[in-house]
């Protein structure tokens, strides 16, 4: 039987404020259509959401106001909904093409392979046909070999009740590792272009919507913004965004704005806009009122925001998808248990070299016993690994095939040069940690080092934990820090987004306590067949294939002689990290 989702934890809301039009968002889906299995404040589902954005669309619509279903890319690689089917996407393409969704756009992940954009022009841009924008991107097409735009550059449509004109693009970031069957246009050279002009000169416009893959604070979106200003001062501009993984809202002037909605199907973001002309009334002088929140994906906020119950609230539709889900994690064998955790190993809420920190846990255990080339016999190595490529933390307990690919879910290999000098080494990695955040892990609000305390051994002594030391267990926190719950009703304060962005610290519809994260490293290495007491003179030198290119510059810079890529070959060619970590687990993490 496959694991229930956990039932969310009753918390203090604020309400959503319904405007004239108003917008839901996801972004950075990542493939966690199944939403958190381990985190009941993430635990609802695609199936829930189409239920969600179904519900809110009965209830704005009864009012005769309007709602929009945005997202803005990064759906794919990050979990085994996706990642673990063969050919890749099967499954998940299937269960993403039931939510009615607006406008739509693609994210540099949809790039980054060969067969990913393939399957993004032929499945997933007719699955959303007139919803799908793509006003910086091409592809060679896969027949003609021409190249031509993945998804129309822009549409204009009047909504339903209000009679809103909208004129909607959507923009990818200025991304160049994407594979070589598609073009990226710098965001820059796109405005200039003559179909953008005159889009944005048209008249009878009430609304800009700027939906993609783009930070809400970007130097794209603020080009964008000064292009549209050129000519139209005073038209409300909508931005949405996403990338960074974060929740984030930006406030250009007092009628443009950019929300972007968080990461792996944790945040559903809200905007509404009271204020706008209509077709009905174009003439009202525009003075907009934009609200936004920061919805937790779960049942207690979806019930709570439409007002129904359990048995209210699912839509055939809904309950429909949730069912396809399940049966996919069924089929994929996402559910079964290759060991036990015996911790929690995070990402970002401790500082690296932590003991709990899951870069950690490879480098000083995973890698040394188990990245090994037979052909290198026992030459001294030591491995590069970006940050960015290890995407969410492992909790204290089973670790479930799904685990492994939602920690790697990339199919990278490991390449490796002989006889570099380890001081080299020392010096590339010292480089490449000193260049702007293009191989870490996204995560932007950092806490400052002395803002946590180390975390304390829990006590299990005793049995039972209370309920400060559980939710010091999963979180991830010391239990210090969880404040004594002050109950009102059945509501705890339970820790969570604590959200700080252009409009203050309101944004979140879930009232949390913080959790605390620490930046890391762009890349962190692994000492691998070496006595560790003194360094070894010269090592292979073993990477992760996608930290390549940066890796060949970092390698010029420290006047390392051989030529990376040329010199290089595959290390362990049979295994990937995600193979390479469940067969780590399956050795040594005994479940008792
Ligand atoms: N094959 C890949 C692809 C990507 N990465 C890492 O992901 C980062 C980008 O992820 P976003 O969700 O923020 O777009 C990228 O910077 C790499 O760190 C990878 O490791 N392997
Ligand atoms: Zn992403
Ligand atoms: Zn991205």
């Amino acid at each position: 039987a496959q694991p229930a989702a956990p039932a969310p934890i009753s918390a203090p809301l604020r309400d959503l404020e319904i405007g004239q039009l108003n917008f839901l968002h996801t972004t950075d889906t990542h493939g966690w259509l199944a939403g958190h299995l381990q985190e009941p404040s993430f635990s609802a589902d695609w199936g829930d959401y189409i239920s969600f954005a179904s519900r809110m669309r009965e209830k704005i619509e009864e009012q005769g106001r309007d709602l929009l279903v945005i997202d803005t890319g990064d759906r794919v690689e990050g979990n085994g909904l996706y990642d673990s089917s063969k050919p890749k996407g099967i499954y998940l393409s299937e269960i993403l093409r039931h939510q009615h969704i607006d406008v739509i756009t693609s994210g540099n992940h949809e790039l980054y392979q060969h067969n990913t954009s393939e399957a993004e022009f032929l499945t997933t841009v007719p699955n959303f046909r007139a919803s799908y924008l793509a006003s910086n991107i091409d592809i060679y097409h896969p027949v003609t070999s021409e190249l031509v735009p993945l998804a129309p550059r822009y549409r204009k449509f009047t909504t339903k009740n209000q009679g809103i004109r909208i004129v909607a693009f959507g923009f990818l970031f200025n991304f160049n590792g994407n594979y070589n069957n598609t073009v990226v246009q710098p965001v820059e050279e796109t405005i200039k272009q003559a179909w953008f002009q005159e889009a944005i000169q048209m008249t009878d416009v009430d609304l800009f919507l700027i939906a993609g893959h783009v930070p809400a604070h970007s130097s794209e979106y603020r080009a964008i913004y000064r292009e549209i200003r050129k000519f139209r001062w005073s038209t409300p501009i909508q931005f949405f965004g996403g990338h960074e993984h974060i929740r984030d809202y930006a406030q250009y002037d007092s009628k443009a704005v950019a929300l972007a909605s968080g990461r792996f199907m944790e945040t559903i973001g809200f905007m509404s806009i009271d204020g706008l002309s209509t077709s009905k009334q174009p003439d009202t002088s525009s003075n907009p009122v934009f609200k936004r929140r920061y919805i937790d994906n779960n049942l207690f906020s979806f019930y709570h925001h439409t007002g129904l119950d359990h048995d209210s609230f699912p839509t055939e539709k809904g309950r429909n998808v949730s069912r396809l889900i399940t049966d996919a994690r069924r089929a994929l064998r996402l559910d079964t248990v290759h060991g036990c955790s015996p911790r929690n190993l995070w990402m970002s809420r401790v500082p690296y070299p932590h003991a709990d920190s899951i870069y950690s846990w490879l480098a000083k255990e995973v890698l040394p016993d188990s990245l090994k080339d037979e052909n290198r016999g026992s030459v001294p190595a030591v491995a590069i690994l970006n940050t960015g490529g290890i995407r969410f933390d492992v909790f204290k307990g089973p670790f479930f095939q799904d685990t492994a690919f939602i920690i790697s879910p990339f199919s990278n290999k490991f390449r490796y040069v002989k006889n570099v000098p380890y001081e080299k080494v020392q010096l590339i990695i010292e480089v490449l940690n000193k260049q702007k955040k293009v191989l870490g892990a996204p995560r932007e609000d950092v806490a400052s080092l002395d803002s946590l305390a180390p975390p304390e051994k829990l006590s299990h002594s005793s049995g039972a934990l209370s309920e400060q030391e559980s939710m010091a267990a999963v979180y991830g926190v010391a239990s210090h820090q969880v404040p004594l719950i002050s109950r009102r009703d059945d509501d705890s304060i339970i820790p969570g987004y604590t959200t700080k962005d252009d409009a203050g610290t309101d944004g979140d519809d879930t009232i949390h306590f913080p959790v605390s994260y620490y930046e890391v490293p762009n890349v962190f290495q692994a000492l691998l067949s070496a006595d560790e007491s003194s360094p070894p003179e010269t090592v292979d030198l073993v990477y992760i294939e996608f930290v390549e290119p940066y890796l060949a510059l970092a390698a010029k810079f420290a006047r390392l002689d051989a030529d990376i890529p040329k010199e290089s070959e595959e290390y362990m060619p049979s295994m990937g990290m995600t193979e390479l970590i469940i067969d780590w687990v399956q050795k040594h993490w005994k479940c008792e």
